[in-house]
């Protein structure tokens, strides 16, 4: 039950057992010249200053669910749902440090098993209530929003108790896992068995199962464990109009694949209250290194090569000139003046970082498949930076986020969005996005920083995604960031994907007809009317209402 306690600390990332990542004086020193630093500090505003109007649950509707789940499960005290009220996007933790009202749900439902999932949402609609499915809160598109649409009060459906591994096949390499489950949880639970599901996304260390599964979530090894969806091999849901199970074999001709509608449904088509994922055994040996490639079209050129000639790393990841320069000062353990000479004198100009990291079961496959991805790479005279360097990145690769607390408070606006797409257009998105990014976040003769990587890579395409570092308006730091936003996915439309893994939410929404068609839209409409004809499932994300 700590995921509970965790829920009331959303003004930050750091996880209450976890070490923050303060910026030493000369990363600070760097920003402040790079892009300027407030000089006070804005912590996050403490619970008791926030707004929190009261609850709206009926009380009928209460007491139906209190006999249900017990009392102690059907919370409506203000720290619970303040807990509850929104992600962990820029714009969310800023609401919670600038005090600004936050949308908060009426209550705080947490049912134990899959069958008091079914029967509560059979009372909310009953009471026509909306309801918000909530795993570990991470949504970074405003997924978890409270919203409660045309209904007159919504709850937040928090799977935190669904946290058990209900079943392994070790012959099937098969895990049944309930959807509350956190990754961390699932790797730890799984790693005693000797099995490993492979899904390290940056949120590893507070997203769930469910989560990931309603997302279609992609983890920094996506490239040799493949993304969550891939990983899917059966769900069970919960739906206004019944339980819902899909997945009885690995395969199947049986029309369209209908687990891929309730993968990435986001909480609007169901609450998923176990997913069947694909397990791998847990790998014995581990080589992580980086390498520099000069200029991001030479960089873009080797990963394409590792990718249509199958011999990506399990984790592959090109970072841009401005994103490795960030590395390269954050990092504050290495030389830069002596690392930049070294890479000028090796013919690097633009120097940009890629991480390779591969896992085997035994030293002899670690070798071959190395020596594959390497003998491609030979021909784009990549520079190697040696283990230690990848070996820092993988140590450090959930710590990010914990560095955005840091940044948070010295005044920076500090946000993280994503795309894909196929080859031939990548670079054209990647300096859409980029310009359309620095003209609408320069401000004071200062161009904010606009960092990219590639951290996904398929045979025809790649994701890109971007981080930005910009000096934080003091008027209006949400609409900052919210007027760049609708820039950078402007400059998405037509050109790429809007969410190559953050999912749509409420933010993305008014671009997803440009992505799936109108038809597309009514499909959703449509599949949303069969399984939730009231519309109580997580009103105003991914699915707008049928006209
Ligand atoms: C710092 C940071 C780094 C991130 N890095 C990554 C990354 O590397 N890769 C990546 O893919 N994502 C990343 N994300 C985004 C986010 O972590 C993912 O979308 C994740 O899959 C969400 O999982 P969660 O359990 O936190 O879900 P939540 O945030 O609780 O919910 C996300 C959405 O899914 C719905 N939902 C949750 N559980 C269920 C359920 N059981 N049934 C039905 N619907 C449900 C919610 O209603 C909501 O719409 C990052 C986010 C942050 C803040």
């Amino acid at each position: 039950m700590s995921g509970l306690i965790e829920h009331t600390l959303r003004g930050t990332w750091t996880p209450s057992g976890g070490s923050a990542a303060p910026l030493s004086p000369r990363a600070l020193r760097w920003l402040r010249q790079r892009i300027g630093l407030a000089e006070t500090t804005t912590p996050a505003v403490p619970a008791s200053l926030l707004e929190v109007p009261d609850s709206a649950l009926p009380e009928a509707a209460r007491e139906e669910l209190a006999a249900l789940l017990g009392e102690q499960h059907v919370l409506t005290d203000a720290t619970a749902r303040l807990g509850r009220a929104g992600g962990m996007s820029y714009t969310d933790l800023m609401r919670r440090r600038s005090a600004e009202e936050l949308a908060v749900p009426d209550a705080v439902l947490l049912p134990g098993d899959p069958e008091l999932v079914q029967a509560a949402l059979e009372v909310c609609v009953r009471h026509d209530i909306a309801v918000v499915p909530f795993g570990g809160g991470t949504s970074v598109v405003g997924g978890v929003d409270a919203l409660r649409g045309s209904k007159a009060a919504v709850v937040s459906l928090d799977l935190a108790r669904l946290d058990r591994l209900v079943s392994l096949d070790p012959s099937s390499r098969i895990a049944v896992l309930q959807a509350g489950m956190r990754a961390v949880e699932a790797e730890s639970l799984l790693a005693a068995q000797g099995f490993t599901l492979g899904h390290f996304p940056q949120s590893f260390e507070r997203a769930t199962i469910g989560g990931f599964a309603a997302t279609r979530s992609a983890g920094q090894a996506s490239s040799g464990y493949g993304r969550f969806e891939d990983m899917v091999t059966g769900v069970r849901l919960a739906t206004p109009a019944g339980e819902w199970r899909l997945g009885v074999a690995p395969a199947s001709a049986a029309g369209p694949d209908l687990r891929q509608l309730a993968v990435g449904s986001e909480g609007a088509l169901g609450v998923i209250t176990e997913v069947a994922v694909r397990v791998r055994p847990v790998p014995v040996h581990s080589r992580y290194e980086a390498f520099v490639v000069d200029g991001w079209q030479g960089g873009v050129d080797a990963v394409r090569a590792l990718a249509q000639n199958r011999v990506l790393a399990d984790v592959t990841r090109l970072s841009d000139v401005d994103e490795t320069e960030v590395q390269f000062e954050l990092a504050g353990a290495m030389k830069v003046k002596a690392l930049q000479f070294l890479l000028r004198s090796k013919g690097i100009r633009q120097p940009c970082m890629l991480v390779l990291g591969w896992d085997a079961g035994s030293r002899a496959e670690l070798a071959r498949r190395r020596e594959a991805t390497l003998g491609v790479l030979r021909s784009t005279r990549a520079v190697r930076l040696g283990r230690a360097v990848g070996e820092t990145w993988r140590s450090h690769r959930f710590s990010g986020p914990r560095q955005r607390d840091a940044l948070l408070d010295r005044g920076v606006c500090v946000e993280t969005l994503e795309t894909a797409t196929h080859w031939t257009g990548i670079s054209e998105l990647r300096s859409a996005v980029r310009n359309a990014l620095v003209r609408s976040l320069r401000s004071g003769g200062k161009k904010p920083i606009v960092m990219c990587h590639i951290s996904h890579a398929y045979e025809t395409g790649a994701s890109l995604y971007f981080t930005v570092l910009a000096p934080r308006s003091a008027q209006d730091p949400l609409g900052q960031w919210q007027q760049a936003k609708r820039a950078a996915s402007d400059a998405i439309a037509g050109r790429g994907t809007i969410s190559h893994h953050h999912a749509v939410g409420a933010d993305h929404l008014p671009w997803l007809a440009e992505e799936i068609g109108g038809i597309g839209e009514s499909v959703l409409a449509a599949a949303k009317q069969a399984v939730d004809p009231t519309g109580i499932l997580n009103p105003g994300k991914l699915i707008r209402p049928a006209r």
